[in-house]
C-alpha cells in the first residue's frame, strides 16, 4: 500500500518546549546496620568528606552555573535525595561519579534516580524576541533552588489510553486545558515552587515533577485539587511520590551520629 504523505494536521503539532539545566535527583537508603560497625571517628571522617563535597557544589551555585537541594526522604523509599542541576549532562554525570566515590557513599545505597532537563512549555506563547534572552525566562530554565524546608518530587506522564489521549488533543484543547492548570497553579504563588523537569527519552516517566515549600501540607493540597482538574483527572498518570525535610550540610554530623 501506498505511504500516505503526512502533512501534520493539527492533533500532530507538538508544543515546543525551553529547556533549561539537565537536572538528577539521586535517592539513597542509609544502611544503618552497616554504619554502626563503623569506629565514631572514620564515621565523622566520612561525614566531613561529604560535607567538603557539598561545598564544592555550594560554590559552583555561587557562580551560577548550577544548583544542588539535599533533603532527607520520609518513609521506607529512601532516606536522602540529592538534587543536582548543571548545564551539561557531562556535569551531571561528573557530579555523580564524584558523590560516588565518596567513602560515606558505600553506605548509602541507590534506592531510585531520576533524571530530567528543567522544561518550559510554550502553550502560553514565549513572548517577543529570543525567550532564552528573557531574564524572566532564564530565571526559570536556571533556577538556583529555594532553600524551603520541605520538598516532594513525583514522575508522571500524560494518558496515551483510547479516548483520553493527550498526544491526539489537538494544539487549542491542550492550550485550554493547560491554561486552567497553570491558573490552579498560581493560586498558591508563594506557597509552593514547582520545577518541572522534561524526561521523554531521558528516563522512563515522562515529567519529573519536583515542588519546594515551607508547610508540607501544601503538597497535599496543590496535589489533591490537580486530581479535579481535567489535565490530572483524565490524563495524569502518577509514579512513586517522594516527600523530605531539609538537612542543611551543617547538620550532618548530628544526623549520622549514632
Ligand atoms: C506551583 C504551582 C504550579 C504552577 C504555577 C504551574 C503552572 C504551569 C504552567 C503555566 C504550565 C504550562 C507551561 C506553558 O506551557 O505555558 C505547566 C506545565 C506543567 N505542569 Fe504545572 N504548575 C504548577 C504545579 C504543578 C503540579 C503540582 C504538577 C503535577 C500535576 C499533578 O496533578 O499532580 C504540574 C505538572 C505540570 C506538567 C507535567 C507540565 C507540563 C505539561 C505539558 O504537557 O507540557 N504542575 N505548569
Amino acid at each position: 500500500m501506498q505511504h500516505q504523505s503526512s502533512e501534520p494536521t493539527v492533533t500532530q503539532q507538538a508544543a515546543e518546549t525551553l529547556d533549561g539545566w539537565y537536572t538528577f535527583h539521586d535517592f539513597r537508603r542509609i544502611d544503618w546496620a552497616r554504619l554502626k560497625q563503623v569506629d565514631a571517628s572514620v564515621r565523622t571522617k566520612m561525614v566531613q568528606e561529604f560535607q567538603a563535597f557539598l561545598g564544592e557544589l555550594a560554590q559552583v551555585e555561587d557562580q551560577k552555573e548550577g544548583s544542588h537541594a539535599l533533603y532527607t526522604i520520609i518513609g521506607q523509599k529512601a532516606d536522602l535525595v540529592l538534587m543536582v542541576l548543571r548545564p551539561t549532562m557531562e556535569e551531571i554525570q561528573d557530579v555523580e561519579v564524584k558523590m560516588q566515590k565518596l567513602d560515606l557513599y558505600d553506605y548509602l545505597i541507590p534506592t531510585y534516580s531520576y533524571v530530567s532537563v528543567v522544561e518550559l512549555g510554550t502553550y502560553r506563547g514565549s513572548g517577543e524576541g529570543n525567550p532564552y534572552e528573557n531574564p524572566y525566562v532564564r530565571d526559570r530554565l536556571y533556577p538556583i533552588l529555594p532553600k524551603s524546608k520541605h520538598i516532594c518530587f513525583y514522575p508522571m506522564s500524560k494518558s496515551r489510553r483510547d479516548g483520553d489521549n493527550w498526544y491526539t488533543l489537538s494544539m487549542e484543547k491542550r492550550k485550554e486545558l493547560m491554561y486552567r492548570h497553570g491558573m490552579i497553579g498560581r493560586s498558591y504563588a508563594g506557597k509552593i515552587q514547582q520545577i518541572i523537569g522534561g524526561s521523554t527519552g531521558f528516563d522512563d516517566w515522562e515529567w519529573g515533577v519536583t515542588l519546594f515549600a515551607n508547610d508540607i501540607l501544601q503538597f497535599k493540597k496543590i496535589v489533591y485539587e490537580m486530581r479535579f482538574d481535567e489535565v490530572s483527572a483524565k490524563y495524569g498518570e502518577f509514579g512513586e511520590f517522594f516527600i523530605g525535610n531539609r538537612l542543611e550540610t551543617t547538620d550532618l554530623e548530628a544526623h549520622f551520629a549514632l
